[in-house]
């Protein structure tokens, strides 16, 4: 029996709700923007690596998340008296690290959900989705060096994710603009979470205090009632963008531009580099990612341009057993 699942990309923080807002897309081309675990039961347990950006990733394996995933799940397994066999896992590293697309959450929601479905086919055991969020946090936790779920809980649940402060839900589905396209600018290089993460002031004035809870309610609020235009008004990131921006070179001319010529918003997508503009007509979201392109790809430091955009629409699934062979 062999089973593989899909983890998409997701746009942390959308903005206005740092580390409790993200969103879940997908190309409207067709690509898999994710990563991508297939298991298999084996004589012991296996990570082979696989995929464009396999060469990024630790050269032992044990060091790869993926790794880490299947020891706490056999762990909670073994914890909840369920059995386990060995398993081969392969990873499809399809997502660039340190992207801000979420590329560990993806390689995370991949190898647990890849897991949980395996197990629920073999012998009728696993957990369920409460568990396998708090699973996900923890190991988002250990790889980025703090606990937040705006990544993994829209790679795994789909759609708009809120985080909520109550352990017992952990996440709410909020409402999102069908008609909207996200163009995802990657621009080729890397930026470390951690490190975006220690740019960041340890205190906030009143005053952005202020406009980052009148803000994110606003927009809360739009969404409910489906009003697009209130939504993205308030799309404004006061608590990290303009303390990461200098980590991303052009940023700041790509968004006057991508502003100037009407888009709904323009930000950053997580931690960074990538950058997401939203517009609700698909040639603007064409000629943009177009513009994107030319105007915002960057060349790494061995001379290669790694970088890719992709005109997006919400990923409603979420994480999805793409493979089953029973
Ligand atoms: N399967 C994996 N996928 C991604 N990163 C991994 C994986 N296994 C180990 N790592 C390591 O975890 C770290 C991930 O760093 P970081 O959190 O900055 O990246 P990221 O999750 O790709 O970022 P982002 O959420 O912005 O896309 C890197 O040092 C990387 O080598
Ligand atoms: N909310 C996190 C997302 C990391 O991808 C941050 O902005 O640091």
């Amino acid at each position: 029996m062999s089973i593989s699942v899909f983890a998409p990309a997701s746009i942390g923080n959308v903005s206005v709700g740092f580390d409790v807002l993200g969103l879940s897309v997908k190309p409207i081309d067709g690509t898999l923007l994710g990563d991508v675990v297939s298991i298999v039961q084996a004589d012991k347990d296996s990570l082979s690596v696989i995929g464009e950006f396999s060469n990024k990733l630790p050269g032992n394996v044990k060091d790869n998340i993926v790794w880490h995933c299947l020891t706490l799940f056999n762990k909670a397994m073994a914890q909840a008296g369920h059995n386990t066999v060995k398993l081969a896992l392969t990873l499809d590293k399809r997502m660039p690290v340190g992207s801000g697309l979420g590329s560990s959450a993806c390689s995370v929601v991949a190898a647990l959900e890849g897991l949980n479905q395996f197990y629920q086919q073999f012998n009728n055991t696993g957990f369920n989705q409460k568990k396998m969020l708090l699973m996900m946090g923890e190991m988002e936790a250990q790889i980025s060096g703090s606990l937040h779920y705006d990544n993994v809980a829209p790679c795994y649940l789909g759609g708009m994710q809120l985080m909520v402060p109550d352990a017992n839900i952990i996440s709410r589905d909020l409402p999102q603009f069908d008609d909207c396209f996200y163009v995802m600018a990657y621009p080729g290089i890397s930026v470390s979470t951690k490190a975006a993460r220690e740019v960041l002031p340890a205190h906030y004035n009143r005053a952005d205090l202020i406009t980052f809870g009148q803000n994110l309610a606003t927009f809360v609020d739009a969404c409910h009632r489906n009003d697009k235009a209130q939504a993205f008004s308030v799309l404004t990131d006061v608590v990290a963008e303009k303390y990461r921006q200098h980590l991303l070179p052009k940023f700041i001319e790509a968004k006057q531009y991508l502003v100037s010529q009407g888009c709904l918003a323009v930000g950053i997508s997580g931690s960074g580099p990538t950058l997401f503009c939203v517009v609700d007509d698909e040639a603007k979201a064409n000629k943009f990612a177009k513009w994107l392109k030319i105007n915002y790809l960057q060349t790494e430091t061995d001379g290669k341009n790694y970088g890719f955009v992709h005109v997006c629409k919400v990923d409603n699934q979420g994480a999805c057993v793409i493979e089953n062979d029973t």
